[in-house]
């Protein structure tokens, strides 16, 4: 569990960037940290490995304050995965994924085993062990950097806007594969991001902030959309403009298309057969 305990943040030219925030992160799930640019998010990740010191208040994990662990030890026993991966420009795939094993004193064979385990894992295939960062595409890159931060096992994830720089397909692919290997791996993860739609997919629980850190709703997806606790919230979840009010009617062939306010169609229903499916009804879903 992490918890930050009253935290602020005020930076050496005054800008507060949070202030008095608190939140507890249960383990072995993932907490996403939603708002727009500017409201804090990137300083309250890297406050729970020591990037950033507060400047009141604490970060606790399990019970045990961060600030009375080295930093440097904090860090490389909590992966870290950044918006552009962050790689050594210099070194081969399989060598920036065994890293952390390396620098704490894995052998380099069994550290290149273990990158070449996590490759799988993230789906990359082999022979791409053997390429530096810059002949790789973006969404492979994103791969390499959460093979680099699981390469030692942590038990936190901290992730700033991890997917935020791929094209939207790819963005997605990787969203699908986060949320398996989470079901997998049971990481104790803060996801940072400022888009809805990635936040729904993976939040067990979502805390909307505003700026300064300030939060305007802890809550899971779903007591997001259906109890947002004001109009800012609504308004930043899009579901005071119509874009989350979604209908359903039916298809020629079976099935139902599914429609947003303005009539745009957004996706499609089928039954289980590819027909009729049970649950919605045409009013609306
Ligand atoms: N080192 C710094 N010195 C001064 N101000 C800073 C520093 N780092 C961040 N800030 C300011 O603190 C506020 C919060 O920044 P932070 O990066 O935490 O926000 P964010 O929500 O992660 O934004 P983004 O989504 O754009 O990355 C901003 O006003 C930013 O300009």
């Amino acid at each position: 569990m992490i918890e930050f305990d009253h935290v602020t943040k005020t930076y050496a030219d005054g800008t507060t960037a949070v202030r008095d925030f608190s939140l507890t992160v249960p383990s072995h799930t993932t907490t996403v940290l939603l708002g727009s640019s500017g409201c804090g998010k990137t300083t309250l990740l890297r406050m729970v490995n020591r990037m950033v010191e507060p400047t009141s208040g604490e970060v606790r994990i399990d019970g045990e304050t961060v600030s009375s662990r080295p930093p440097v030890q904090l860090r490389r026993s909590i992966g870290y995965v950044m918006q552009h991966s962050g790689l050594m420009p210099h070194r081969r795939v399989v060598d920036n994924i065994a890293t952390v094993p390396r620098l704490n004193g894995v052998s380099r064979g069994a550290a290149q085993e273990r990158a070449r385990d996590l490759m799988e894992l993230v789906d990359l295939a082999p022979e791409l062990a053997r390429r530096y960062p810059a002949q790789l595409s973006g969404g492979q890159q994103q791969r390499v950097g959460v093979a680099r931060a699981l390469a030692d096992d942590p038990n936190i994830l901290l992730m700033d806007e991890p997917f935020g720089a791929v094209d939207p397909l790819v963005r997605v692919e990787l969203q699908s594969q986060l949320r398996r290997l989470q079901v997998q791996l049971r990481k104790t993860i803060i996801f940072v991001t400022h888009d809805i739609d990635e936040a729904l997919a993976l939040g067990d629980q979502i805390v909307v902030l505003r700026s300064g850190g300030e939060v305007a709703q802890i809550g899971t997806p779903r007591e997001l959309v259906e109890e947002p606790a004001d109009a800012f919230v609504s308004r930043f979840l899009g579901l005071q403009d119509g874009r989350r009010r979604l209908h359903a009617s039916p298809r020629v062939g079976g099935g139902w298309t599914v429609v947003d306010d303005t009539g745009r169609p957004v996706g499609l229903i089928e039954g289980e057969d590819g027909t009729e499916p049970a649950a919605p009804s045409p009013e609306g879903c």
